[in-house]
């Protein structure tokens, strides 16, 4: 089976790598945002505040990701780095939605906000 490190084309110039690496951001933007968007179900669900940040789930993940990575033939140190800032930048964001769903009412409002399918 190909790995993904094999999908990596030989450049010769800067605008060689630049162009491969955005056309790969525009696949990756689009994934990245409906992954966010599971945020919003998460804050949704969770019934206590306490439950946003799961370590137990994050080490799972970065265990889960560094073997993934490890398979396309990735460097797993430098995957674990970009998984656990992209969790803490999700984990955040739960907390907004979070606080945001629960704002100012009995905690009965929790309506879709946009971009989040009923
Ligand atoms: C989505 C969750 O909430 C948080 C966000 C995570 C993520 O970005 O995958 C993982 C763990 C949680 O702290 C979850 O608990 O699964």
């Amino acid at each position: 089976m190909s790995k993904a490190i094999d999908l990596v084309q030989h450049c010769t110039t800067m605008e060689d790598v630049r162009r491969q690496v955005n056309a790969l951001d525009d696949v990756l933007v689009p994934l990245l945002v409906t992954r966010i968007g599971y945020m919003q179900q998460a804050a949704r669900i969770k019934g206590d505040v306490n439950q946003v940040r799961d370590e137990a789930r994050i080490a799972a993940i970065v265990q889960r990701v560094r073997e993934r990575c490890e398979q396309e033939g990735g460097q797993p140190d430098v995957m674990e780095a970009v998984y656990r800032d992209l969790m803490e930048a999700c984990i955040a964001y739960e907390h907004r939605e979070f606080a945001r769903l629960r704002a100012g009412t009995s905690g009965l409002d929790l309506e879709p906000s946009s971009g989040e399918q009923a």
